[in-house]
C-alpha cells in the first residue's frame, strides 16, 4: 500500500471506532453532484449582448487574464476544471451564455441554442443546470425586471423566465439528470421606497404569469432566490426572502438560499431545517460573503461546513440542490472553480463522517456536555485522509498536485486567449 492507502486504512479504523463507516461515506458523496456556476468563467458577462454593461447589483472584479470568451472556452475551462474534481457534477449555466449565431435576445431563447452544452455535457456524464438572466440587459436597465412599472418590460421577462424553465426540462430530459431553473431577479430601489407593496405585487402577479402552465418538475425544478440587497438596491429588494417564502409556501414552489444573501450576523444553516419542514426539494447557493453578497470563493469555513452538515444531518441529499454561487476575477478563474468545489465537497464528506446519530443520543438525553465535547473532537479527526484516498480512487490529484494542471493550463491556454 501506498502512503495514502495507508493512511486512509488508519482514519477508516479511527471513524469505525465511533461507528462511522468511511465507506458508505465516500459512496454517497460520490454520488452527490455539486453544481458548478459556470459564470465565474466568464465574469457573469455571458455571450448574447456584448454592449451591456455589468448591473443588476452584482459585480465580478479584477482584471485577471483568460476569462472565458464564448461558449468553445467555457467548455474548455470547465473541463480543466473538473478534471482535477472527484465524482461526477453539475455545471450551472446562465441563458446569456447562450451558444449560437442567431442574434436573438433573452425573450427568444429556446432549447436549440443551448444543444452544444448538451451534447458536450452528455459525453461526460455532468449534469446541466440553467438560470433565467434577468439582468445587465436594456430591459432591467431602470433596474426593474418581473416587477416593472412598465407592463412591456415585464411581459419581455415573464416571456424569459418561461422559455427558461423549458430549457431546464430539455436539459433535464436529455441527460435524464433533473435540472434547476434558478430564478433570481435584480429588481430593487438604492434608497428607500414609499409603496414596498407595490413592486411585491407586481412580481407576485408575474410569477403567476411565469408558472402557470409550469414543466415537468421532475425533468426542471423551479427555484426561487431571494436577496437582501446589492449595489445599487441597498435599500430595497422586491424578492426578499419574506416575499420567496411566502411565495413558494402559498404557491407550492422551491426557494433557493444564497449563503451571501442575508445580514452578515444571520445564520443560513439554521434556515434549512424550516424551509425543508414544509418543501420538498429546495436549493442552496454556496459562496462566502465578505461584508457583503461579494461572492467571494468558496471557503472551507464554518459557514460553509454548517450548511452542508445541516443537509447530512436532516438526511436531505436527494431533496436539497448544492450549487455553487460566486463570481471572482482576480485569480486564475479554473483554480477558482477548483478551490470552490473541492472545498463544497470536503465540508460534505466532514459531514458524512460525523457519528450523527450518537450525537443526536448525547442530544436528547440532554448531555450537552459530552455533545459539544464530541463536536469539538471531532474537528480534529483525520478527514483529510479519507478526502486524499477519495482523489486517489478517482485519479484527480489529492493536495496542491493539481495546482501544477492550472498552472500549465494557464500557461499554454489562458496566456494565448
Ligand atoms: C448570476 C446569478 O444569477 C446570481 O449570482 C444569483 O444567483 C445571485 O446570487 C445574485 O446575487
Ligand atoms: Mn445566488
Amino acid at each position: 500500500m501506498n502512503a495514502v492507502e495507508l493512511a486512509y486504512e488508519a482514519a477508516k479504523e479511527r471513524y469505525a471506532q465511533i461507528g462511522v463507516d468511511t465507506q458508505k461515506a465516500l459512496e454517497i458523496l460520490g454520488r452527490t453532484r455539486i453544481s458548478f456556476n459556470a459564470w465565474q468563467f466568464d465574469d457573469v458577462k455571458g455571450f448574447l449582448k456584448k454592449d451591456s454593461a455589468m448591473s443588476g447589483g452584482i459585480l465580478s472584479t479584477g482584471g485577471y487574464p483568460g476569462a472565458a470568451a464564448n461558449p468553445d472556452q467555457l467548455r474548455q475551462d470547465a473541463d480543466m476544471a473538473f478534471s482535477l474534481l472527484p465524482g461526477k457534477h453539475k455545471l450551472s449555466l446562465q441563458a446569456t451564455q447562450v451558444d449560437t449565431s442567431e442574434q436573438i435576445d433573452l425573450d427568444e431563447i429556446e432549447p436549440k441554442h443551448y444543444e452544444a452544452y448538451v451534447e458536450w455535457a452528455k459525453e461526460r456524464g455532468i449534469g446541466l443546470d440553467f438560470n433565467p438572466s434577468c439582468y445587465s440587459h436594456p430591459n432591467s436597465e431602470n433596474g426593474f425586471t418581473l416587477s416593472s412599472r412598465d407592463p412591456d418590460i415585464r411581459s419581455f421577462w415573464i416571456e424569459h423566465c418561461k422559455r427558461s424553465s423549458r430549457v431546464g426540462a430539455y436539459f433535464g430530459k436529455e441527460l435524464g439528470i433533473q435540472a434547476v431553473t434558478n430564478h433570481w431577479i435584480c429588481d430593487g430601489y438604492k434608497d428607500y421606497p414609499v409603496d414596498q407593496e407595490a413592486p411585491r405585487r407586481r412580481l407576485m402577479e408575474s410569477l403567476d404569469q411565469v408558472f402557470a402552465s409550469p414543466v415537468d418538475q421532475k425533468l426542471n425544478l423551479d427555484t426561487l432566490e431571494s436577496k437582501l440587497f446589492g449595489i445599487g438596491v441597498e435599500a430595497y429588494t422586491v424578492g426578499s426572502h419574506e416575499f420567496y417564502m411566502m411565495y413558494a409556501a402559498k404557491r407550492n414552489r422551491s426557494l433557493c438560499l444564497d449563503a451571501g444573501h442575508f445580514h452578515p450576523t444571520e445564520d443560513v444553516a439554521n434556515k434549512i431545517s424550516s424551509v425543508m419542514l414544509f418543501s420538498q426539494e429546495m436549493a442552496l447557493h454556496v459562496t462566502r460573503p465578505m461584508r457583503w453578497d461579494s461572492d467571494h470563493v468558496v471557503s472551507l469555513d464554518d459557514a460553509t461546513q454548517s450548511m452542508l452538515t445541516q443537509v447530512v444531518r436532516g438526511g436531505w441529499l436527494e431533496r436539497i440542490h448544492i450549487g455553487t454561487d460566486y463570481f471572482d476575477g482576480s485569480i486564475n478563474r479554473i483554480s477558482a472553480c477548483v478551490i470552490g468545489m473541492r472545498n463544497s465537497m470536503k465540508a460534505l464528506l466532514k459531514a458524512l463522517l460525523e457519528p450523527t446519530v450518537m450525537l443526536q443520543e448525547l442530544e436528547e438525553q440532554g448531555d450537552y456536555t459530552s455533545r459539544l465535547s464530541w463536536l469539538e473532537e471531532l474537528k480534529t479527526y483525520p478527514y483529510a485522509a479519507v478526502w486524499d484516498y477519495y482523489c486517489y480512487v478517482n485519479n484527480v490529484p489529492a493536495g496542491m498536485e493539481w495546482m501544477r494542471e492550472v498552472q500549465r493550463y494557464e500557461k499554454d491556454v489562458l496566456a494565448v486567449r
